[in-house]
């Protein structure tokens, strides 16, 4: 395990990445980078609406161009888009480039945590339990593949999650 460079956060819709990834970049005074935020800047358009306009496909080719950008950077803290692991070129580059860090969710708190939220087009369906269900059984198993570290996000609070990841990888907080 790398102990240097910098943090990639996978893991599904609500595990926490964006929450968490800011928490622990502020500790650590690193950069933090939310990969579908710098999709949205770039694309000058929303998630919604790139899904909508382009598809799945569209936005995946959005993605992965994003991840494949933004793993070369430095000391930073990267929250991914849960899907991110979708793409082998993704899983490679996340991989090979960074500590891999998945925050293990479990469905029925994927849904408390996303209910109501309106941005996850993947969700805006008539049972969403059975989406994320679905996308758990394809995502996990590629999750784990690339994991350094499989953090569970059911016991603390964000920050507190934050603290437990930096005190797992040995780094130690700047402030
Ligand atoms: N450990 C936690 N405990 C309670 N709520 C959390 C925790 N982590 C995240 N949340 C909440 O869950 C929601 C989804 O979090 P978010 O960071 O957007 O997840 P992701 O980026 O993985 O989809 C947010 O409202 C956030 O405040
Ligand atoms: O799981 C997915 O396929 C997606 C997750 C979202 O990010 P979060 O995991 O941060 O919600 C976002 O990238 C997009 O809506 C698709
Ligand atoms: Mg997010």
């Amino acid at each position: 395990m790398r102990s240097e460079g910098s943090i990639f956060l996978v893991g599904p819709m609500g595990a926490g990445k964006t929450t968490i990834g800011r928490f622990l970049a502020d500790m650590l005074s690193w950069r933090f980078i939310d990969s579908d935020h710098e999709i949205e800047l770039k694309t000058g358009a929303s998630i919604p609406w790139i899904f909508e306009k382009e598809g799945e496909d569209g936005f995946r080719r959005r993605e992965e161009a994003m991840i494949a950008e933004l793993t070369q950077q430095r000391n930073v803290v990267l929250a991914t888009g849960g899907g991110a692991v979708m793409r082998r070129a993704n899983r490679l580059a996340l991989q090979s480039r960074g500590t891999v860090v998945y925050l293990y969710t479990p469905v029925a708190m994927q849904i408390d945590r996303t209910a109501h939220d309106r941005n996850r087009p993947l969700l805006q369906t008539a049972n969403p339990e059975a989406r994320l269900r679905e996308l758990f059984d394809l995502r996990d198993p590629l999750y784990r593949e690339i994991a350094d570290l499989i953090i569970p996000t059911t016991d603390g609070s964000a920050r507190e999650l934050a603290q437990k990841i930096m005190q797992t990888l040995g780094l130690a907080p700047l402030k």
